[in-house]
């Protein structure tokens, strides 16, 4: 028997589970048809979450996401578009995606994504203020806020007696910058090393070992160990109490509150205790809003230094639109938009609206000033009866506000203003019905 003749179906199911890069495949109507556990990795969706696979990635219109339905639209396929996106988990994702539209008998039945996760690679390549080729000092980093300023004021403690540092934040609020400032402040000569968790096995922490076996002098800085496996938690442990001892300097950080990490079985507790002589927590972007502005300035002050340009602040619009937004990915979002922004400039002083990137200006769009199109996958002709239409738009509208409140049912009714039991019998109606259709 030839290999054409034989039924290839299972080895091709077995090679999109196994391989390394995530796959996404939506039919005509913007259905997931095919979504491998890598993309679930990469998008951070929770084991029990994916009982609800279909509802939650139906009608999501996130930057990341809407390639597949530009695709689906304009039958072209979209090649090596660098996307940075925080996940379901809140992790900051960057991936290299190829969109192609795929054709039946020259009839188009859907499109496919095929995702590179190049996060941990993007964080090393992807230094701002290296990139300027800036030492980063306590004084490079923005903080008028009172929050920030008592965080620049322990951070500079620890760096004085070295002690471990754990260091508390959601993604982007700086967690990164600060250890950097605290090594810099701690020793002129080590070597600072970081070890990235996302994706991190244990060949990496062995040979990180074998790294400060040789400069013992320098810093390690272990960037979210809550994303390490607990294994693995153990043997970094394992392996940071055989250098503790010597010269090295610990700093770790994590995503969330320790306490709650280690009672979901997420943080090992001896590993909590290892690094968290002293804590430091960053407050989320959100609840320091005056920091906004003033980062705004000093970013731009170095593109006007690097680049000799002449913008030097934002206009009204942008300055509303961005003190009302919550940033949900911190600094590292805002300073990921100014990047798009400021590549559009040419004369002018600044920042307007028109230079914002869409799926930014998508995103901060108001929900009530949505179009049907903006959720609804048919073409003009193909009008939906009105009780499929309202259906779809109760989905989108439950689904955006799980989403904004991060998969948090009673923050969501409450901000629906209905009840926790209301919201779950809708959901739990909707993926009913998904099943059944
Ligand atoms: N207070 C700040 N002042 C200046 N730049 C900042 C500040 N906070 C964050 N940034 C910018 O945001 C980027 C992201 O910050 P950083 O990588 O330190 O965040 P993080 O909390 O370590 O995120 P993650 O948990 O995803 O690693 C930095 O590269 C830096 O350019």
């Amino acid at each position: 028997m030839s290999a054409s003749e034989k039924d290839l179906s299972l080895f091709y199911q077995f090679a999109v589970e196994r391989v390394a890069v995530g796959i996404h495949a939506i039919d005509t109507k913007g259905k997931t048809i095919l979504y491998n556990d890598k993309m679930k990795e990469i998008e951070g969706f929770d084991f029990e979450e994916l009982a609800d696979r279909s509802l939650l990635e139906m009608f999501r219109f996130d930057q990341h996401e809407s390639t597949l339905l530009q695709v689906l639209q304009s039958g072209m396929p979209v090649s090596n578009r660098k996307q940075t996106y925080w996940n379901r988990k809140g992790q900051e994702i960057t991936t290299i995606n190829d969109t192609y539209p795929v054709f039946d008998h020259g009839q188009l039945v859907g499109a496919i994504e095929i995702s590179q996760d190049v996060t941990t690679l993007e964080k090393v390549v992807y230094q701002p203020l290296k990139k300027y080729e800036e030492p980063i000092t306590f004084n490079s980093i923005s903080a008028i806020s009172d929050s920030m300023q008592q965080v620049i004021a322990t951070a500079q403690k620890a760096a004085m007696i070295k002690l471990p540092v754990l260091l508390i934040g959601e993604a982007g609020t700086g967690k990164e910058l600060i250890a950097e400032a605290i090594h810099f402040a701690s020793s002129s000569e080590g070597q600072l090393h970081t070890l990235y968790c996302h994706g991190t096995d244990q060949e990496k922490i062995d040979r990180l070992g074998l790294d400060l076996a040789e400069h013992p002098s320098g810093t390690i800085y272990c960037e979210r160990i809550d994303l390490l496996s607990l294994p693995l938690q153990e043997h970094l442990l394992k392996m940071a109490k055989s250098r503790a001892t010597s010269d090295t300097y610990f700093i770790a950080s994590v995503g969330e509150d320790p306490v709650d990490l280690i009672s979901s079985e997420k943080l090992l507790k001896e590993l909590y205790y290892f690094f968290s002589a002293m804590t430091i927590q960053l407050e989320p972007l959100r609840n320091r809003k005056e920091d906004i502005v003033p980062f705004v300035e000093d970013y731009l002050s170095r593109h006007r230094m690097h680049f000799g340009s002449i913008v030097s602040g934002l206009d009204a619009e942008v300055e509303e639109l961005f003190l009302s937004y919550d940033w949900p990915g911190n600094l590292k979002e805002l300073e990921l938009i100014l990047d798009e922004a400021t590549s559009l400039l040419t004369t002018q002083e600044k920042i307007t609206y028109q230079l914002l990137p869409q799926h930014f200006k998508a995103k901060t769009q108001k929900i009530g000033s949505a179009t049907p199109e903006d959720f609804i996958f048919h073409s003009r002709k193909d009008l939906l009866p009105l009780d499929d239409y309202l259906r779809e738009a109760e989905i989108y509208y439950l689904q955006k506000a799980m989403d904004l409140h991060r998969g948090n049912v009673t923050k969501a009714a409450s901000a629906l203003g209905m009840s926790r039991q209301n919201l779950q019998y809708r959901l739990r109606k909707i993926k009913k019905n998904e099943a059944q259709g």
